[in-house]
């Protein structure tokens, strides 16, 4: 920088300046999107560095994740010239550790303590589980785990829990667990995840030698991203920062999206009452979007009621209009911003300018699959690319199996997956036999008896598994692809395994799951008469694709959640559906609607210059087709959104003809429809005409879309007012015709 002296101050609005001058004391920065907290933080951290002569070891700023802290770091890195890798940049977790790992000798750990992992969590828990003697089908490993998780940030001990619940056998149950578990953590001298930050807040609170090292060390402490804070991190911050209180902590109240993980909106209210002295500053300038983009945002947060009202405003020129296109098929979404990003390109966009954001990772398979196709390179942002994931590979293991017994890795993979008590022992000797006969695994497991090596409760291990195997194989010959699959993965009894455990990570592998029978599904709808070899042959493609591609200049694809903080200059937010976006679970309640609004305004407000929204009005997810409603956010958008006309006249038009023969245009895969499961109900034979109202037990009233002939029999498709469109068998089907 050769004499030139950057100024710190440059390229700030008074109020962000007025921030970096505030350099002794609390402070308190709300503001909404892109109002560039996050360029105060930098800068701040920046002048007081090089202007006020403050150490960089003497700087703790803790962010939301390790790529934002690393992205803190270049832009501190870019504005100075000094040693900047001395400063604590970093998560919560990542800062505790480093304390801890200096300390934790304290607290009667050992220094070279390990950090346990969900999987090592669960193998844990099951020794827990076995030693107490407990029935283990009715406690799930991770099922009781993301209890202690709870009472851990609720500072319950075991010993309280399992007084305040001593006549009640289960919660009790788990009190001892949980007990045990701690125990068990200190004698393998490990730490938990939720221990990390648990830990050093004990740490800091009993040694008070220790505390006042790390009060007088870091004389700035920052805290971005705040609103999603919880109660121990805020505890943790607040301690450190409790001597020189130069603590900054930056956020907005409607960027708050982690409510379910135990995140406070309380923390800012409670940071003004706990620090006497504390400055508030609102920004109000937003420097990253056009108006355009801006006004769309502002618009579907106002609906929101638990807020103070901002004023958010640019000075940035108009920019393109926010474009909403509704399609009328999901696996259209794909296709269509795949034509949009190529247009793009064309006009001069990098495709790390271009995010598509969605609210669930299971979205992201049929937007993967239209990149490959058309060869624009992604990046998953925060999860595994859909096949790369293990319960899509694990059900891919059974296919092949089942296409091709001989598959010897595809079998030991699944043989006790789900859970199924077939120990590696097992396997060995099963292997053993195997090769020694000369035959297959699976040809192994055909003659079981005669493996003498196996005790009898090893081979009732294995043997369901091998009936279940059996009776596939010959089904595979008679079922769809789509039906078998389905078929499949019941009959293995994978999902109640997940649905078992009752966590979020398990609702998203069954989420994965049944989303690969949409795979299943549209692969059926392409290709006529097809076959399961067929299938494998095209999914190993698709999970398979070469990376000679550029790793700095990838499209992104993400979840909005890990989004927070980013920007783009353009981006795709997509899949605005009821039950979609806002999520089904949030339905219930006003106020998860209104977390879902503001995971809406992070999404809308990533967008630089470009953002589209996308819908569509039939879905194909977790292996069902339905018919759709848009997102309510839609509406709130009211005309902030360009709606392209003809869509604009096929939304208005309302009309029961129309509709009609909209519904008539497709041809459904197959709903609803397992005669095997159905019994033929015996009151004659009834007239129904397209057109005919008919009245459904559970799904209300529908109108009759379409009538075939099926073996002997009508098979309605019937477009439920609140089911979607669902295919019937009139002889069974438990409607009642009201008129036409
Ligand atoms: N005074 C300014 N002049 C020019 N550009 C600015 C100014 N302040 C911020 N910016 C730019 O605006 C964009 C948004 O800033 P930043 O990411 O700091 O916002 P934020 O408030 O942290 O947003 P979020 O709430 O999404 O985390 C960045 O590209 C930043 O460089
Ligand atoms: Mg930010």
């Amino acid at each position: 920088m050769d004499g030139e002296r950057m100024d710190y101050l440059e390229g700030l609005n008074d109020r962000q300046r007025d921030a970096v001058l505030h350099t002794e004391g609390p402070l308190l920065i709300m503001a909404g999107a892109g109002s560039g907290k996050t360029r105060v933080v930098t800068h701040k951290i920046a002048y007081l560095i090089e202007e006020k002569g403050v150490y960089p070891s003497s700087i703790l700023a803790i962010t939301f994740t390790n790529k934002a802290a690393s992205e803190m770091k270049d832009r501190v890195k870019e504005l100075i010239d000094a040693d900047v890798d001395k400063m604590w940049m970093g998560t919560f977790h990542s800062i505790c550790v480093r304390i801890l790992r200096r300390d934790i000798d304290r607290l009667g750990y050992d220094r070279s303590f390990t950090i346990y992992d969900r999987d090592d969590q669960i193998t844990l828990m099951k020794e827990c589980i076995k030693e107490l003697n407990i029935d283990k089908t009715m406690y799930k490993e991770s099922a009781v785990l993301s209890k202690i998780s709870s009472l851990k940030d609720a500072s319950i001990e075991p010993d309280s829990y399992i007084n305040e619940n001593y006549s009640e056998f289960r919660e009790r149950t788990i009190g001892e667990l949980y007990a045990l578990y701690e125990k068990k953590l200190k004698k393998y001298n490990a730490l938990d995840f939720d221990d990390l930050i648990i830990k050093t807040v004990v740490l800091l609170k009993e040694n008070k030698d220790i505390l006042e090292f790390y009060q007088n060390k870091f004389k700035h402490v920052f805290v971005d991203e705040y609103q999603d804070t919880n109660k121990i991190q805020y505890e943790f911050a607040r301690l450190l920062s409790g001597k020189h209180e130069n603590i900054c902590v930056v956020g907005d109240s409607d960027q708050s999206i982690y409510g379910w993980r135990g995140a406070d909106i309380g923390n800012i209210l409670n940071f003004e009452k706990d620090f006497e002295n504390s400055t508030v500053i609102l920004l109000e300038q937003n420097y990253r979007s056009t108006p355009n983009i801006l006004n769309v945002a502002n618009k579907v947060i106002g609906n929101n009621f638990e807020r103070q009202a901002k004023n958010l405003w640019t000075n940035r020129e108009e920019g393109e209009k926010v474009v909403y296109e509704q399609l009328d098929y999901s696996e259209e979404e794909g296709h269509f911003i795949a034509n949009k990003i190529h247009q793009l390109i064309y006009k001069g966009y990098k495709l790390k300018d271009i995010a598509v954001l969605y609210r669930t990772n299971a979205q992201s398979r049929t937007f993967e699959e239209s990149f490959m196709k058309e060869e624009l390179p992604y990046k998953i942002v925060g999860g595994l690319r859909f096949y790369d994931r293990k319960e899509v590979k694990d059900v891919i293991a059974y296919l092949k199996v089942l296409q091709n017994p001989n598959d010897n890795i595809s079998i030991k993979r699944i043989i006790n997956t789900p859970r199924r008590g077939v120990g590696l022992a097992t396997i060995s000797k099963i292997e053993e036999y195997a090769i020694e006969h000369g035959e297959s695994f699976y040809g192994a497991l055909l003659s079981l008896d005669e493996i003498d090596s196996l005790n009898a409760r090893a081979k009732n291990s294995v043997s369901p598994f091998i009936d279940t195997m059996n009776v596939l194989m010959a089904k595979k010959e008679v079922m769809g692809l789509k039906d078998f699959i389905e078929e499949m993965i019941s009959s293995i009894g994978y999902i109640e395994e997940l649905k078992k455990e009752d966590t979020i990570e398990a609702r998203t592998r069954i989420e994965n799951i049944k989303e690969f029978i949409s795979v299943a599904l549209n692969f059926e709808n392409i290709n006529e008469d097809a076959t399961l070899e067929d299938f494998l042959a095209s999914v190993s493609l698709l999970s398979d694709v070469d990376k000679t591609v550029d790793e700095n200049n990838l499209i992104t694809l993400m979840t909005i959640h890990s989004a927070k903080g980013l920007e783009f200059k353009v981006v795709f937010v997509v899949g605005l559906e009821e039950g979609l976006f806002p999520s089904f679970r949030s339905l219930e309640s006003d106020e998860d609607i209104e977390e879902e609004r503001r995971l809406m305004y992070v999404a809308l407000t990533r967008a630089e210059e470009v953002l589209f929204i996308t819908n569509a009005k039939r879905r194909t997810i977790y292996g069902n087709t339905n018919y759709t409603l848009p997102s309510r956010f839609i509406e709130e958008m009211g005309d902030t959104i360009e709606k392209p006309e003809v869509k604009k006249a096929n939304i208005q038009s309302k009309s029961a003809d129309e509709s009609l023969i909209r519904i008539k245009d497709f041809t459904m895969p197959n709903l609803n429809y397992n005669p095997a499961m159905m019994k033929k109900r015996n009151d004659g034979d009834k007239e129904v005409n397209i057109g005919d109202k008919v009245k459904h037990k559970k799904w209300g009233i529908g109108t009759v879309a379409m009538v075939k002939e099926r073996e002997g029999d009508k098979e309605l498709t019937i477009a439920f007012d609140k089911g979607g469109l669902k295919r019937l068998l009139l002889s069974i089907a438990p409607i009642e015709i009201i008129g036409g």
